[in-house]
């Protein structure tokens, strides 16, 4: 049994959560809000984000960070990506000894333009942290409690932390691979979510399953082509994080991506469809990041483009589509290793 601390109780923290106790770890779930706690200590619900669910009596919750951090040597942030780098330096200041550091989220932050592994490397110092591990794969919060059987890859430089991550997690519903190609898992995960949002638009408009089959292959087309150039293992986007994610991001009703591109696609504005969701739509921010990212690596993301005239630059769905209907004929098929 481990001493594990959990950032964050939202739909995946409290998820994450559920597996560690039911692994028979001592986890604790830090949240900002003291409500929350009293409903997880008391009622063992977090209804809110996981409605109907009941969650393991071992299953601790706190609102007091330092509590939160002093309890455990491994810590998972579960936490918005935008949020990350403040949450961060709040626990750097306050950990005392090397700690694991794990993180589920998936965005790329705008400007700095940096993975969420990077943004932890900033902001704890290396006396801090053993090392950091990403976790992250096709695995909705919703099922996972339901306990239906979820896939996922634990991903680190540190393949002994990967390890040590994928004993931490695994049981008969949730199976953890590793992975050392910790840019192209992250990159993967990000951008899963901007193709995701596409696809929700896709079905809000009304075009059927060639069209979302277009989204998924072409979608994975160019996150592995910027992937490849941020020097990611183009193997890795044919793995879970990759087209796995792809799949169940782009076609799961859980998706809250696929569900705001989906209410944009019926001509909601984004700002009625962020302010009605209630839960993080990280497509949004990365698609911002992803636009940077292709203009500063000079990759062709034709699909990414198009999402970013619509959600910034108010262009009609319709009207991007048929920009990149009517693009120059390209062949299918890229060679990774010669085209520079
Ligand atoms: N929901 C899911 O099934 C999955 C989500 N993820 C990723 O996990 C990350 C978290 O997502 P969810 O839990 O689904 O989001 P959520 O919207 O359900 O919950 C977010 C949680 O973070 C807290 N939070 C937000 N801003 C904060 C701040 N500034 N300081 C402290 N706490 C803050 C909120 O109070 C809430 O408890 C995202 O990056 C998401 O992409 C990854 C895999 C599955
Ligand atoms: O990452 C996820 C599933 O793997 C969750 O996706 P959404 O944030 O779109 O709900």
């Amino acid at each position: 049994m481990e001493k594990i601390t959990v950032i964050g109780a939202g739909s995946w923290g409290t998820a994450i959560s559920f597996v560690l106790a039911e692994n028979g770890h001592d986890c604790l779930l830090w949240t900002r809000r003291d409500e929350q706690v009293v409903e997880i200590n008391e009622k063992h619900t977090n209804n809110s984000y996981l409605p109907g669910i009941r969650l393991p009596e071992n299953l601790k919750a706190v609102s007091d960070l330092k509590q939160a951090v002093d309890h455990a040597e491994t810590i998972v942030i579960a936490i918005p990506t935008k949020a990350i780098r403040d949450i961060c330096k709040a626990i750097g200041e306050i950990v005392n000894r090397k700690c694991l550091f794990v993180h589920v989220s998936k965005g790329i932050e705008p400007d700095s333009l940096k993975r969420i592994s990077e943004v932890i490397e900033e902001e704890i110092s290396p006396d801090k942290r053993q090392a950091v591990v990403a976790l992250s794969g096709p695995s909705h919060a919703e099922e996972v409690v339901l306990r239906h059987p979820t896939t996922i890859t634990a991903a680190s430089n540190d393949q002994q932390a990967a390890e040590c991550v994928q004993d931490l997690f695994s049981n008969n519903y949730f199976r953890v691979y590793t992975n050392s190609d910790l840019t192209g898992v992250e990159i993967g995960a990000a951008l899963k979510n901007v193709i995701a949002l596409a696809a929700g638009i896709s079905d809000g408009i009304g075009y059927g399953d060639n069209a979302k089959a277009a989204l998924i292959t072409r979608g994975l087309a160019e996150i592995s082509r910027l992937g490849v150039k941020m020097g990611a293992n183009p193997l890795t986007f044919s793995g879970l994080t990759g087209l796995g994610d792809l799949i169940v991001t782009c076609t799961s009703l859980h998706s809250r991506n696929w569900k705001a591109g989906n209410l944009l696609g019926k001509g909601n504005s984004l700002e009625e469809v962020v302010s009605g969701m209630g839960m993080v739509i990280e497509g949004v921010r990365t698609t911002k990041a992803a636009h940077q990212l292709a203009k500063l690596h000079g990759v062709s993301m034709p699909l990414t483009e198009a999402l970013y005239a619509v959600l910034f630059k108010d262009v009609p769905p319709k009207e991007a589509v048929d920009k990149l209907m009517n693009r120059t004929k390209k062949h299918e098929i890229e060679d990774f290793f010669l085209n520079d």
